[in-house]
Formats: structure tokens, sequence, C-alpha cells
């Protein structure tokens, strides 16, 4: 359902270069890299937060480069590191996708989407502001779902979170991935946390892919010394380490 086809982008110097990679319906992938690498340019590149130089995305045989920008968003959307809710109250930012292309959103269709990420509709009127981070990343979650998205794109949702707070967004992934049949691409420096989703894997480095597959092979490949330097936390990347992309 995503083709991404020699995708490059260059600010100054290359921040991504020839990246290619499908995506099937209902696929979890994983985007394994250290800091800097470029995993979220490659997100934010896939639904046009970032323009790109070369290459090409298609979402269902579309060039998103050629489609409404609102409607790529809605159909592939996208959880950040830290939720970027508004200071309203939790049913108003579940309903703010469908409000703004003009659809009302009934209470219970709220209540439904809460109860898909694990709360109860006591959080209906909760101001979105008051909730813990674990909470909000679950909100936003349920907002992304109330686009009727086919692919989620996961920008280190918990990054900021509590081990127990991130152990809830991982399996509310896996469900949602799993029982709803919605694609979603989960972004992570976490090998521990990559070991825990166990499907196929993508490994970043400076701006290129080095290795895709089962992340158990991919840990146990000795040939690619970079694989092998990420795998065992000694890869030095950016400037200071000498290693610039490209
Ligand atoms: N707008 C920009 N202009 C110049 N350089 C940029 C821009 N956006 C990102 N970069 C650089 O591109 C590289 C990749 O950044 P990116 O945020 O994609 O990395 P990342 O792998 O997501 O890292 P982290 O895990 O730390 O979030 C970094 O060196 C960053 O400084």
């Amino acid at each position: 359902m995503l083709q991404v086809r020699e995708l490059s982008v260059t600010r100054g110097r290359p921040i991504l270069n020839g990246v290619s990679f499908d995506v099937e319906k209902g696929e979890m992938l994983v985007v394994l890299g250290p800091s800097g690498s470029g995993k979220s340019m490659l997100l934010r590149s896939l639904n046009r937060l970032e323009p790109f130089d070369a290459g090409t995305v298609r979402l269902n045989g579309q060039d998103t480069a050629r489609m409404n920008v609102l409607e790529l968003r809605r159909r592939m959307g996208m959880v950040f590191q830290a939720p970027a809710l508004l200071p309203f109250r939790v049913r108003d930012n579940i309903a703010l996708g469908p409000g703004l292309r003009g659809e009302v959103m009934e209470d219970a269709k709220c209540e439904h989407l809460l109860n898909q990420v694990g709360l109860s509709k006591t959080y209906l009127t909760r101001q979105a502001e008051t909730l813990s981070g674990g909470e909000q990343q679950r909100v936003a979650l349920a907002q992304m779902l109330a686009n009727g998205p086919e692919l989620l794109l996961m920008d280190e949702p918990t990054s900021a979170l509590d081990p127990t707070a991130a152990l809830t967004i991982e399996n509310l992934i896996k469900h949602i991935n799993r029982d709803l049949g919605i694609a979603a691409v989960w972004v992570t420096h976490d090998v521990p946390q990559a070991l825990r989703f166990d499907a196929m894997t993508m490994v970043l480095i400076e701006g290129r892919i080095v290795a895709h597959g089962n992340i158990q092979e991919l840990m146990n490949d000795r040939k690619d010394e970079r694989l092998r330097q990420f795998f065992e936390g000694t890869l030095h990347s950016g400037p200071e380490g000498g290693a610039h992309a490209g």
C-alpha cells in the first residue's frame, strides 16, 4: 500500500539518501536507527511535513506529491514524540479532524474511539492539558483513528513516557495493527523496543537503509560493520564521530 522509491532529502548536506521500501496493507514496519540518522525526516517526508528533493512516495498507487495534503494526512496519520493536543476537552480534540471535514462526531463514536485506546468515557470531558503524558498519547492516537487512516506513522511516541506507559502504547499499537488491520510504521532508536515488536525491521544509519528483515536475524548479522556497531551501541554518527550522511 505504501511504496517509497529512492527518497532523498538534502538540507545543506544529505539527510536521506536513496531510501526505498514498501509497507503492505496491514503490515507493521519498525524503522530502527541511532539519533540523527534521519528517522523523523523520513516520516515527515512521507506525509509531506517536509519536502523531499528526489524520489517518489505512492499510497495505494497514488503519487502523494499530487494528492490533497489534508486527504494524505487523513489517510496517513502521524503521532509525534510529544502529543500535539489543543487545550480543549478530550472529545473536542478527538472530533477535530472529522470537524474540519464538516462531519459531526457523536459522543458514542468518541466513546468507542476512547475505548479502543483503553480510556473510559469519563475522559470525554477532561481538559486535554490535565492528562498525563501517556493519557495524552492515547488521546492523540484516538484523534488519528477518528480519521479512518490506512497507515499510522509513529515517531518515537513513547520516548517521553515512563516504561509502563510506554509498554501500554506499544501494546495498543500492536492491537490496532493486528485487530483493526491498520498498517503502522514505528520509528525508534531503542533496540529492546524493536525486539518487543518482533516485526519487519528496517535499520537506517546516516540516511541510508543498511538492513531490512527480521530483527533477530539482523542482530546476528556480523557482516555489516555499521550494523554490528549499532547493535553493540558503539556507533558514533554525526560530525563529532566523523561519519556524515552520504
Ligand atoms: N530542517 C532541517 N535543516 C537542517 N538539518 C536538519 C533539518 N531537519 C533535520 N535535520 C538534520 O537531519 C538529521 C536527521 O534528523 P532526524 O530528526 O530525522 O533524526 P532522527 O533519526 O529522527 O533522530 P532522533 O532519534 O534524535 O529523533 C539530523 O542531523 C538533523 O540535525
